[in-house]
């Protein structure tokens, strides 16, 4: 492809220095609100460089564990304040390359600064147990230890939070990493990289390579040198992902898709809902893995609840995400724009009824990019193809009930289990969601969406490989745990 030279070439990092692919290619990272925009280009990198990254971090992490938490959180620390620094960059740019607004896309940048800054506390926390052994003169104690090189692959809806939620504690738990980051917000993680290199960490502890995941996917997961995989994306590649790892003995972690269901119940406040409704489904376009995609009601507060939803859509400004007064940027690439469409067809062959939106947007500010209207639907079935596969857009289905039981049956009733919210006043109701809604994380009063980075995330079901991210539960992944008995 011919190379734009005034538009910068994102280099892999290998061991300390910016490195050129040997394959020579090149992909445009593209923006989704206007394609005549390139904002860099990344390298398709071959199998071999993934080796060179797994060979370096390897070596890397053998001083790198030995270091005090205290000296690793330093880096970290460091790495924050230069990414707090650079915050409004790094987020126009995350705007530019997949769309979200340039608010939400701040908002994230800050959540990555915060992120660092926790896990840099992790390096003074305590890494073990006393337990009493059954031998009186015998000590018996838990420590924690490195896996050693973690590979690290990550998808492009959260270009900077993802990566650092999954790297920060790789690193201050003693480990090296190798990223592959989505190829369609690469040069985002690129800028990410660049704050980790300021930071001073040694040579080949952190490493990025770019290019497309079913070529250096695979490098990365079947790479002996690499002993653990920590991944978010589709179910489909998750469970390849999953699958290489345990065909060769390493540690694997995967967060993949969800059907997030919400849960109007009568006797709930119908404007916090309407409004947690519309935050949860339609922020970011839709493209979280805890959007809210179900919307099911009971039937005394359907048709109020409808009519609020359906005015506050209308009053949603879709466009650039880095223009003022927008409040929904565009599908991030052509391909989500049109598994968006594919689905919305499909809600309407299978006989759901469209309330609002279901286009693809048209004319000045919308021909160069992939705007979708916020869409709608109602009469949907839980058996209807839009009720039970993730869409990844602005898409919502509302579901009319006649009373709780059921409304808890059909939220239950998808091979996903990651969030899911009520709202209500009732305390007994609550406390039935809480106890039987199937899903990592239950929210009451408040939308689906919404990750605490000190809290446990992950979900249930078909939604990950059932270990969780973020806050200290990713010590269970990141470490190991060896018993000593002295005596
Ligand atoms: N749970 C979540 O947060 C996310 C869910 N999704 C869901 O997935 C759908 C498709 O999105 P998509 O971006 O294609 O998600 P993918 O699962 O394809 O991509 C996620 C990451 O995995 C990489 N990858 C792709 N194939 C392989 C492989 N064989 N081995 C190892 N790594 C691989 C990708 O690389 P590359 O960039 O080159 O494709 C990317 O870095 C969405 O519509 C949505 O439903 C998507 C993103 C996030
Ligand atoms: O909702 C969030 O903040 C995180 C969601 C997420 O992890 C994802 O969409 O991949």
């Amino acid at each position: 492809m011919t190379v734009d030279t005034k538009k910068e070439t994102y280099l892999n990092f290998v061991n300390g220095s910016w490195t050129a692919s040997t394959s020579g290619e090149v992909m445009p990272s593209l923006n989704p609100a206007n394609n005549d925009d390139i904002v860099g280009y990344v390298q398709m990198s071959t199998k071999e460089e993934i080796d060179d990254a797994a060979t370096a971090a390897k070596e890397a992490q053998k001083s790198w564990k030995k270091l005090s938490g205290n000296d690793r959180g330093g880096f970290l620390y460091k790495a924050a304040d230069i990414l707090e620094s650079r915050l409004e960059e790094i987020a126009e740019c995350m705007t530019r390359e997949m769309g979200k607004t340039f608010p939400e896309a701040k908002g994230e940048t800050a959540r990555g600064v915060a992120i660092l800054r926790y896990y840099a506390g992790e390096g003074l926390r305590k890494e073990g147990d006393v337990i009493p052994s059954t031998d009186s003169s015998a000590l018996m104690f838990t420590s924690r230890v490195p896996l050693g090189v973690v590979g690290v692959i990550t998808p492009w809806n959260f270009p900077v939070a993802i990566p650092i939620w999954k790297m920060a504690p790789a690193l201050i738990y003693g480990n090296s990493v190798v990223i592959k980051p989505a190829q369609e917000t690469a040069v985002t993680c690129a800028k990410v990289i660049e704050c980790f290199e300021e930071a001073g960490f040694p040579a080949g502890v952190v490493n990025m390579v770019t290019g497309s995941g079913s070529v250096i996917g695979p490098a990365l997961t079947e790479n002996p040198n690499v002993n653990a995989i920590t991944f978010t994306g589709s179910n489909g590649v998750g469970k390849v992902i999953g699958q290489g790892c345990l065909a060769r003995g390493a540690k694997y972690q995967l967060e993949m898709g969800g059907k997030n269901p919400v849960i109007v119940a009568a006797d709930c406040d119908i404007d916090l809902a309407v409004d947690a409704t519309i935050s949860g489904a339609f922020r970011s376009t839709g493209q979280k893995c805890t959007a809210t995609s179900r919307v099911i009601i009971e039937e005394a507060v359907y048709e109020t609840f409808k009519e609020k939803l359906l005015k506050k859509t209308a009053e949603i400004t879709v466009g650039d995400g880095l223009k003022e007064g927008i409040w929904m940027g565009p599908s991030a690439s052509e391909n989500q724009l049109n598994t968006v469409l594919h689905y919305i067809e499909k809600g309407k062959e299978e006989g759901a009824t469209l309330l609002a939106g279901g286009n693809r947007l048209k004319g000045e500010g919308f021909d160069s990019g992939y705007f979708v209207e916020p869409t709608i639907f109602e009469n949907v079935t839980s058996e209807m193809t839009i009720a039970q596969e993730e869409i990844f857009g602005p898409v919502i289905a509302l579901i009319q009930v006649n009373n709780l039981k059921d409304a808890l049956h059909i939220a239950n009733d998808v091979d996903f289990g990651l969030c899911a919210s009520i709202f209500t006043s009732n305390i007994q109701n609550m406390l039935s969601f809480i106890e039987d809604m199937e899903a990592g994380l239950i929210r009451v009063n408040s939308e689906s969406a919404g990750v605490e980075l000190q809290a446990p995330f992950g979900g249930m079901k078909q939604s990950s490989s059932h270990s969780r991210e973020q806050g200290e539960a990713a010590k269970e992944f990141f470490t190991s745990i060896k018993t000593i008995f002295v005596k």
